[in-house]
């Protein structure tokens, strides 16, 4: 008997998510992975290096790369996040641009205002594209369909699905959706790993998303945080960490009075890494001034960026 045919088709591939910053691009990861690997925070651009999450079933594997949003970019900091998210789009064997349809939705003027924006990186895709229009748990059906019409125009999608990526609404289509565009090919990472991402990079990334949670305005995005040690011993990792700021007077916002705002960074990056790592932490937390890091290439470099 011929048995080629009977068995199923696997298949495997790189899907890039990408969008405009705040669509909803790492809480989608997260859905999938079943877990949290990437950061998220109510505020826009908080991904800043490329992140690989690997999404495995039981004949497909999608390696999806989290990138950060597109956005016009000034920084060489921001740059450098906008040219990560453009090359992910060059190994890509199905693009996923995801948008947030409760932006503007009702405000066709200020959609507009982004249509040169997005057709930009749009135009270079040459591979199959697929739609998704996220945060529909924020709106009414009727305003759903001229935002769904305003996107479609933007580019030939193959698939346009709407979701809610926080509430778990329509992410089986979708997945089924990406999943049957991919080519034929082998499972390149075994079942059990959801991601190429160190532990230290995770808990780099737990430290800086505590920050952006607790602390205002600029302050998170001049923030960077190395990993200085990560020690592992019987039933507890001691981790040094410093967390880079650009001026004297960030530092004193995350220190805060008595130390207290460190203190709060601290104990709820440490609560969320225990978590991670399945066994006590000592966190160790130090704050440190670095003028103009955001241009240093030295240091991006340092941040794998
Ligand atoms: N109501 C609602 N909120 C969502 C949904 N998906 C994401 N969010 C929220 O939108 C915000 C941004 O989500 P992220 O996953 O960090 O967005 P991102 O696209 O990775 O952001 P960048 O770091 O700027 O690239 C967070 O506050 C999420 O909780 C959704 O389906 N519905």
């Amino acid at each position: 008997m011929d048995t080629e045919n009977t068995q199923p088709l696997y298949r495997s591939g790189v899907v890039a998510i990408v969008g405009p910053p705040n669509a909803g691009k790492s809480t989608l990861l997260n859905r999938y992975l079943g877990q949290k690997i990437a950061i998220v925070t109510p505020r826009p651009q908080t991904t800043r290096n490329r992140i690989l999450g690997i999404v495995t079933g039981p004949d497909y594997q999608i390696i999806m790369l989290d990138t950060p949003g597109l956005h016009k970019a000034r920084e060489l900091l921001n740059r450098e996040m906008v040219r990560i998210a453009m090359e992910s789009l060059g190994e890509a064997d199905v693009v996923l641009f995801l948008a947030d349809a409760s932006a503007f939705a009702g405000n066709k003027k200020k959609l507009e205002k982004h249509r040169q924006e997005y057709t930009g990186y749009l135009d270079k895709v040459r591979t199959p594209a697929v739609l998704a229009l996220n945060k529909i748990d924020l709106l009414r059906k009727e305003e759903l369909l001229p935002v769904i019409d305003w996107y479609s125009s933007l580019h030939p999608f193959d698939a346009v699905v709407p979701i809610s990526a926080l509430q778990g609404v329509g992410t089986d289509t979708l997945l089924e959706e990406l999943v049957s565009r991919l080519p034929e090919g082998p499972q390149y990472y075994p079942d059990d790993i959801p991601t190429d991402a160190t532990e230290r990079f995770i808990v780099a990334e737990i430290i800086r998303e505590k920050i952006f949670l607790l602390t205002r305005e600029e302050v998170p995005y001049s923030t960077a945080v190395l990993i200085d040690s990560f020690q592992e011993e019987k039933n507890r990792v001691t981790i040094h960490a410093t967390i880079l700021v650009e001026r004297s007077s960030q530092k004193g916002i995350i220190i805060g009075r008595k130390g207290q705002m460190l203190v709060e960074i601290g104990r709820s990056a440490r609560l969320e890494i225990e978590e991670l790592l399945g066994c006590r932490v000592v966190l160790k937390l130090w704050v440190k001034v670095k003028k103009k890091w955001t241009r240093n290439e030295q240091i991006l470099k340092e941040l794998g960026l």
